[in-house]
């Protein structure tokens, strides 16, 4: 290839002003986007020295920044892809631009390697020289802000060691490492002598690394990767090499229904669920899915989020496309602007909804905590320290200005750990805080005009007795239902009790997955999961977390509970 002549040729065309410098302050306008930052990664630590505080990062709110060389320039985030070019363009740098488009984030490219690819398999491979990644990379570096560096095909270890060099040099706020060595034909991308280069120089500067189970096994030597269990301890091993967190995908794995992943941040394992989509369309999965947490970073997601969010997107992209035919090969690429095509529509509404996040809904109550004498903040943050999978303030006697700051404060602490919050009847409230979404009742707001007043991407929740309740809640376009009371309860004045009886009747019936509310607490969460309905994803709780003295304890005890009781989905 003539890459080195054209580089030249370059070079003397190209200088590289001071004033481009990358190093230049930020400062961010508000547009209520309020979601918490990466939190420092080594980049973010040296460029936090260098340059800007990277406290003011943390406290950015919005999506639009401006440099502060040029107060009338606004910029977006920005990714910068570092991988091969497929020709065929499911994968590689044409997935990671058509994801961070579809994300609504700039992408810029480094191409390591140019791939003669189609549908059937990869044809040829042209490795771009060492030095001319470097260039591009300069290139962009030097000039451009980037937020995240994400890094997919690197056929040499050569390459590695050139992006540790631009990456110490121009230090960006996290690094997505997708370590590609196969592609989705079984053609081979890098050959095991990268590996040195991933375990030694890559991974330890890691924000996150995204392998699947091939690529997980290699990396560990070529242990057998068979169980949820063995993707548990290779998540351990590979967080050993040093990235700070780790996904091991495991849509490869023979045994299971759902798409199941491990995330794992050092502490904590994370198992997430997808539906398995029936497509011959997943060329491009793991480029689009590792672009997508990086594109979620960008905007200012945190980790555990991020990965939420962008699991979601390939599966409602892979659900969209997976009749559609482009070539005759085995494995075809899907279409990720679907969101382009589509008029809101509860089908293709981009969601940032994960229906396993009903597993431990917590629900506040204002008389509680005053009986109590706890802030709804430090409800809040003991629920989510005690397991609480999404959190629903319920605060029906505040003062609406009080509300709204609690609200704030809630929103901040859920978003940093990656917790939806939703905030019950009050859209104007949920709107004013930007809360992830509501939760109505059959005589609140009417779901469908929640859904006009706050857009495709926010989650509503529909209180639901019956079927037919049930079935108007997915015509309206809710994300879910609450039905209940399951059992009697104090909480809500003269409620209507529909047992276990009517709970699997609109569970069974509900095209919308379901959290059962009313009366439930550690003595009987278990006979409510057992109904073992798929649709019923978990229990919602006021009393039995908020009504006692220790919520941390409760909500604990609680989560075991749950965690043991076998289900359809654990
Ligand atoms: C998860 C969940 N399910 C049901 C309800 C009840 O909502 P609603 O019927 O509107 O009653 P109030 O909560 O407003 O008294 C809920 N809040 N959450
Ligand atoms: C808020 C609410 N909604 C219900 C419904 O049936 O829709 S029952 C309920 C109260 C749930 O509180 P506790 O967990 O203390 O019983
Ligand atoms: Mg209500």
């Amino acid at each position: 290839m003539g890459y080195c002549s054209c580089s030249q040729l370059l070079s003397s065309l190209i200088s590289f002003p001071k004033s481009c410098s990358p190093l230049s302050t930020t400062q961010v306008i508000p547009k209520g986007f309020g979601q918490s930052r990466v939190s420092g990664s080594l980049f973010a630590n040296s460029r936090m020295q260098q340059t800007m505080s990277f406290a003011t990062m943390q406290e950015d709110k919005g999506l639009l920044m401006k440099t502060s060389d040029d107060n009338s320039k606004l910029r977006i985030p920005h990714v910068l892809t570092v991988a091969g070019s497929d020709s065929g363009a499911g994968a590689g740098i044409q997935a990671d631009l058509k994801a961070c488009a579809a994300r609504g984030v700039y992408c810029s490219t480094v191409i390591t390697a140019v791939t003669a690819q189609n549908t059937v398999g990869v044809q040829g491979v042209d490795i771009v020289p060492e030095d001319f990644v470097a260039e591009q990379l300069k290139s962009v570096l030097s000039d451009m802000h980037v937020d995240v560096v994400k890094t997919g095909m690197l056929p040499s270890v050569g390459i590695v060691k050139v992006i540790l060099q631009s990456l110490k040099q121009f230090p960006v706020r996290a690094l997505v490492v997708d370590p590609v060595m196969v592609s989705t034909s079984g053609d081979v991308l890098a050959g095991p002598s990268i590996l040195g280069g991933f375990r030694e120089v890559l991974l330890p500067m890691a924000d996150i690394v995204t392998p699947n189970l091939k690529e997980a096994s290699a990396l560990l030597g070529g242990v057998q990767l068979e169980t949820v269990n063995d993707m548990r301890s290779a998540a351990k091993s590979i967080h050993d090499m040093g990235p700070r967190n780790v996904l091991v995908k495991g849509g490869d794995l023979a045994a299971s229904l759902d798409a199941v992943d491990i995330f794992f941040d050092g502490e904590n394992f994370y198992e997430l669920r997808s539906s398995r989509i029936e497509t011959r369309n997943t060329h491009g999965t793991g480029c689009t899915l590792a672009s997508c947490i990086a594109a979620e970073l960008a905007k200012g997601s945190s980790m555990l989020s991020a990965v939420k969010v962008a699991k979601r997107y390939v599966e409602t992209a892979l659900d969209y496309s997976k009749d559609i035919a482009i070539g005759n090969g085995l494995q075809g690429p899907f279409d990720h602007l679907f969101k382009l095509k589509h008029n809101i529509h509860n089908s293709w509404r981009p969601q940032a909804f994960d229906p396993s996040d009903l597993f431990l809904y917590a629900v506040t109550d204002s008389r509680m905590n005053k009986k109590w004498d706890r802030s709804i903040t430090d409800a809040v943050k003991a629920a989510i320290e005690g397991g609480a999978t999404i959190v629903q303030l319920r605060e029906k006697d505040a003062e609406t200005r009080d509300f709204l700051e609690a609200a704030k404060a809630c929103v901040e602490i859920c978003r940093s750990h990656g917790i939806p919050l939703l905030i019950n009847d009050r859209i104007d409230v949920a709107l004013a805080c930007d809360a992830d979404g509501v939760h109505v009742g059959q005589s609140d707001m009417p779901a469908n005009v929640a859904r006009t007043l706050l857009g495709p991407e926010k989650i509503i929740g529909v209180s639901c007795k019956t079927p037919e309740q049930a079935h108007q809640a997915w015509v309206d376009g809710a994300d879910y239902i609450g039905c209940g009371g399951v059992y009697p309860t104090n909480t809500k004045e003269n409620n209507i009790t529909v047992g276990l009886e009517g709970l699997k009747a609109v569970s069974l019936s509900s095209k919308l997955p379901v959290v059962a509310i009313g009366g439930i607490g550690v003595s009987n969460a278990r006979s409510v999961m057992e109904l073992g309905v798929p649709t019923l994803k978990g229990v919602a709780v006021v009393s039995a977390l908020f009504d006692r003295e220790l919520v941390l304890t409760e909500t604990r005890k609680l989560h075991a509970l749950l965690k043991e009781t076998p289900t359809h989905s654990n």
